[in-house]
């Protein structure tokens, strides 16, 4: 009988005999292009279906016995693989079919696990076109054997990022049978240097196993290359999560978890999302999460020491700050787009439908298309009105003649120059929070910006009061776990293209790019919409969305 076991006990597998089924509508004795269906040892199967592999024995395992405590347990006969788990199958020997796979051992946890089956010899050019079709099944419009440059940061988060490359995420990496290039970064600022330096034709991904802060470096080094549009366009950024935050990985695959961020990866699709240029002094440097300025930033810039308490050092130090009712005076001009809650939604809505029509109207059901997320897929009938309101903006329509050249141009200058017109400057004397995010996620659990989208060409901005009371702070906190913050009536959430901030009144303080500290000075931002590239699970963010932006109907969706 086949024999289901990790890998590491492979030695205990029992030989299959492998056949090739006949069955209604397919070729006798042989599996043509198309099967579905491989028997083996005689009467077991393996099938496939819309979204597992199915190993049938037909042969009843003995009951095992229970020491005469009880009935005895019948063991079934059927294992199940999600087609999502499969990472690689093949025939090893003319008569050895092996498929290895990700099991979910633990609730946090994949290991890898793999089948071995001998297949008959007669019947090898079957099982291998069985093989192809359940390669083809399992991953998709994903590129089989992706080649990885990887980038540890031994010193990421609480640690043990070394631990969680080798033990999680490599062996996944290493069944799917990727290319891999390791590099373990030795000082603060390598991996801007690698960036910069990389072959960006050798490989197809470089992977950060690092908290959010590796990331910023990659895509900062990749901006500084002569041909940063083509580098930022072509090698697609992601993310193994081993920092405290790690909200790469929450918002591109969903989890924080080492072993399920990988298996994302070896699946997902190359994806756009919207960079944010921030200029500062003489400097320009890329954004791809967040900036902020107020308390969230003091919370974790300032808390650094803390960082043996791991994600909760971020909440030690709101709470401190709230209860001093801190404010954070400062000027901010913003080229606003959408101005309230209900044109948010709605816009969400609009790329949202607009993703999942296109994907359906591409075959893909799933939302797993490749061209998700880019925005110019080819039912133009579906496209939202924002993409084309946008398109004039977008990177790729501003720079398809030079492609190869460095980073786009400055819409709106730098924050020495004149501020540009028609930017709404405000003053304001009791901010608490300025806080902009290009992503919905900003750690587990906190999904800040809900209606974030990854390629719409628009960053979302939170301002909130610091002279709320603290009843207020700690509700406002609680509401972001539990889904409530964007309609939280001290949240104002717009939806914008560019921004200055100026702080006042304050000789030092905390301004947080991508988590990162920069100089407590005036700062501008602008987005370039699709700039940069990602891995991600389905082509867009994870995130669940405003609360009942989803309450439309399909009418509504088509005319949106
Ligand atoms: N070998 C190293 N020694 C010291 N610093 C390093 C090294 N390698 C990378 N770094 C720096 O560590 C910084 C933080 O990296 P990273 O985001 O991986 O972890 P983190 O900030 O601890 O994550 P989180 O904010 O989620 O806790 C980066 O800015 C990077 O420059």
């Amino acid at each position: 009988m086949a024999s289901l076991a990790p890998a590491m006990t492979s030695s205990s597998h029992d030989a299959l005999h492998a056949d090739v089924k006949s069955t209604p509508g397919l070729a006798s004795g042989g599996a043509a292009a198309g099967d579905d269906i491989l028997v083996v040892d005689g009467d077991s199967t393996l099938s496939l279906g819309p979204d597992s592999l199915l190993l049938t024995r037909s042969t009843p395992t003995k009951p095992k016995r229970t020491c005469g405590f009880g009935p005895t347990k019948p063991t079934s006969n059927a294992k199940s693989i999600p087609l999502y788990n499969v990472l690689w199958a093949e025939l090893t020997s003319p008569t050895t079919l092996t498929i290895d796979y990700a099991d979910q051992t633990a609730p946090k946890k994949l290991r890898v696990a793999n089948l071995t089956l001998s297949v008959q010899d007669d019947h090898a050019d079957a099982a291998r076109r069985w093989t192809d079709n359940l390669l083809e099944r399992a991953y998709g419009p994903a590129k089989l054997r992706k080649r990885a440059k990887v980038l540890v940061n031994p010193h990421a988060g609480p640690g043990g990022a070394d631990k969680l490359w080798d033990h999680e995420a490599k062996p996944i990496f290493e069944a799917a049978r990727m290319a891999l290039d390791v590099v373990r970064t030795k000082y603060s600022g390598e991996a801007i240097e690698i960036a910069q330096g990389v072959d960006i034709d050798a490989f197809d991904t470089i992977v950060a196993c690092s908290g959010d802060g590796l990331p910023h470096e990659i895509f900062n080094g990749l901006g500084k290359r002569p041909d940063a549009r083509r580098a930022l366009g072509k090698l697609a950024v992601s993310h193994i999560p081993c920092g405290s935050g790690n909200a790469m990985s929450c918002n591109l695959y969903g989890t924080h978890r080492a072993s399920f961020a990988a298996l994302a990866i070896v699946k997902g699709v190359s994806a756009p999302l919207d960079l944010v240029s921030i200029t500062q002094g003489d400097n320009r440097i890329l954004s791809f999460l967040s900036q902020a300025l107020g308390t969230v930033a003091e919370s974790d810039l300032a808390t650094e020491h803390l960082r043996w308490m791991g994600g909760a050092r971020f909440t030690y130090g709101f709470l401190v700050r709230l209860f001093k009712k801190k404010v954070y005076p400062c000027d901010i001009a913003v080229k606003v787009e959408i101005e309230d809650k209900d044109g948010v939604k709605e816009h969400y809505k609009r790329v949202r439908s607009y993703h999942s029509l296109h994907a359906l109207a591409n075959g893909n059901g799933n939302g797993n298309a490749s061209g998700n997320g880019h925005g110019n897929g080819s039912s133009n009938s579906l496209k939202p009105k924002v993409e084309e309101a946008d398109s004039g903006s977008s990177v790729a329509a501003t720079s398809s003649a030079s492609n190869d050249e460095g980073l786009p141009p400055l819409e709106y200058g730098t924050v020495k120059d004149k501020l540009p017109e028609g930017w709404e400057l405000v003053s304001y004397d009791n901010m608490g929070n300025f806080y902009c995010g290009n992503m919905a996620y900003m750690a587990p659990d906190a999904n800040f910006f809900s209606a974030a989208c990854a390629n719409d060409g628009l960053i979302d901005l939170i301002c909130i009061d610091g002279d709320v009371s603290p009843a207020t702070s700690i509700n406002l906190l609680l509401s972001v776990e539990s889904g409530k913050f964007f309609d939280n009536p001290h949240v104002s959430y717009r939806k914008i293209k560019a921004f200055r901030i100026t702080p006042r009144n304050q000789e030092d303080g905390y301004i947080s790019i991508d988590g990162e500290r920069v100089p407590f000075e005036p700062f501008q931002a602008e987005v370039h919409r699709g700039l940069g590239t990602v891995i991600s699970k389905s082509g867009g963010f994870q995130a669940p969305g405003p609360r009942d932006w989803d309450s439309v109907t399909m009418a509504d969706r088509l005319l949106a």
